[in-house]
């Protein structure tokens, strides 16, 4: 496409000292495609942007290159070496009042303890960045923030060429025709482990019979591999059109990019309240409304998929009781239907009762059992020895926070990590004494079609 301007990655090398300032500058444009601002973005930084929009459409963000990333290979305390790192960034920041709170984004493995050799390889246990260039949508406004973290005094003329090309990408991103279309045809679709999984679902009911466990949730890998590369631009395009009712989110690491469309907020701190959500118990949509509807009632009327909801309410409940007060949470759950599956769904909410930040819900509630099972510390010992698998950033939190406190993270289900020609899908169910494995493989075919519709493949039944 064109030139690079400057090079503004050296800035994020700079480790935090006394010295160090947080420079941050918005400035309000006309109306913008988030999409093609992340596109533009690929002229200058091409492996250093994410996307983010909430489920509501309330909120997009685009960020464009690295002003600091934040990453960590811990197993004990990543939630909180990350948010003490944040603050530490936070207490040097210089803003006006117009200008807009910097964004954290980024996302954590889903079990430190359970890694290996994998397509994760480059993924740590944490991994957040202050983008240079920060794009928010909200509230019909569309803001435009240079972040700089610096401790060279003399940084303004490091700003000056950041306006540059803050000036540049929002000038292409205004003109340039970006065609997002791709056609790219999937050469083959390998099911990682098939027999694996449906003997873990067997050894998994067994277990939960005899006590071991009362719900683990066990997941399996599609592996497809493309004629030629994936454009990250084109499959967050199709994802955000056509999974209107979940969260879209696509996080660059390397060459890499996770992407995905989720229904499943883990935590949102807005304004001193605080809304988790529980997304357990699935049924298929149904061919006609009629259909859809008698489905519906009947997964609102199941035994074994209200059991699989039901532990999850119990354990965000608890945490929502340690941490807020006025904790609000109805009795049963409602439908949630989305674009292929319909959940039980259970909304939950309360007021901030005490400081707490929201790495703090994050470490508290991950996994909740909707990814792990219960009791948890079981789950995730039965979950690293039957799937033999490293989840990576797949049911893991990702998400965002601000200066200000606010943000919110979900849980990266119905994702994929794309490298080059070669993407990799993940789904899996929960598990409770009852389960049928049959039942449960094809809960999980239904889970792989939305990442699997964007990416332009097949889908089974
Ligand atoms: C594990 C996944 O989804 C979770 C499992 C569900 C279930 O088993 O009913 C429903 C929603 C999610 O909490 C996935 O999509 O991969
Ligand atoms: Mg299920």
């Amino acid at each position: 496409m064109s030139h690079k301007i400057t090079d503004a990655r050296t800035i994020k090398e700079v480790t935090i000292s006394p010295a160090t300032r947080f420079f941050t500058e918005t400035v309000e444009v006309g109306r913008l495609s988030a999409l093609s601002f992340f596109e533009a973005g690929a002229s200058l930084y091409k492996n250093e942007r994410f996307y983010w929009q909430n489920s509501e459409k309330t909120l997009t963000l685009v960020g464009i290159g690295h002003a600091y990333t934040l990453s960590n290979d811990k197993i004990a305390n990543r939630f909180m070496d990350i948010s003490e790192k944040w603050k530490q960034l936070c207490s040097a920041l210089i803003k006006e009042e117009k200008d807009v709170d910097p964004i954290l984004f980024g996302g954590f493995s889903f079990d430190e303890e359970n890694r290996g050799n994998s397509e994760w390889d480059e993924y740590p246990s944490a991994y957040f960045v202050v983008p240079s260039f920060q794009m928010k949508i909200e509230d019909g406004k569309t803001l435009i923030s240079i972040n700089m973290i610096t401790d060279n005094k003399e940084a303004a003329e490091d700003f000056d060429r950041l306006r540059e090309e803050r000036d540049y990408l929002i000038h292409l991103a205004q003109v340039e025709e970006f065609d997002f279309a791709d056609s790219n045809a999937i050469l083959s679709t390998n099911e990682r482990n098939k027999e694996q999984y449906i003997d873990a679902v067997e050894n998994v009911t067994k277990s939960i019979r005899n006590g071991k466990a009362d719900k683990v949730v066990i997941a399996r890998a599609l592996e497809l591999q493309f004629e030629h590369e994936i454009i990250d631009v084109s499959v967050l395009h199709s994802i955000s059109n056509e999974q209107q009712e979940s969260y879209h989110f696509g996080l660059q690491k390397g060459d890499s990019l996770f992407f995905g469309a989720t229904p499943e907020r883990l935590i949102q701190i807005q304004d001193g309240k605080a809304y988790s959500a529980c997304v357990a118990g699935s049924i298929r949509r149904g061919k006609t409304a009629v259909e859809d509807r008698e489905l519906g009632e009947e997964l609102l009327g199941d035994r074994k998929n209200r059991e699989e909801h039901q532990y999850v309410v119990g354990m965000i409940s608890s945490i929502f009781e340690n941490y807020c007060n006025e904790v609000r949470i109805p009795k049963t759950p409602k439908l949630m239907k989305i674009r292929d599956i319909q959940h039980l769904y259970t909304p939950v909410e309360g007021m901030l009762g005490q400081e707490v930040d929201i790495f703090t819900f994050v470490e508290a509630l991950h996994p909740t059992p909707a990814l792990g099972g219960v009791p948890t510390d079981v789950a995730l010992t039965i979950i690293g020895k039957e799937e033999g698998m490293d989840r990576g950033y797949y049911a893991a939190p990702i998400g965002w926070t601000d200066a200000a406190g606010n943000g919110e993270f979900a849980v990266a289900i119905r994702s994929s990590l794309i490298k080059g020609d070669r993407a990799y899908l993940y789904a899996g169910g929960g598990i409770v004494a009852d389960s049928n494995p049959e039942q449960e493989y094809d809960e999980t075919w239904v889970k792989f079609r939305p990442v699997l519709r964007a990416l332009g493949g097949k889908l089974n039944g």
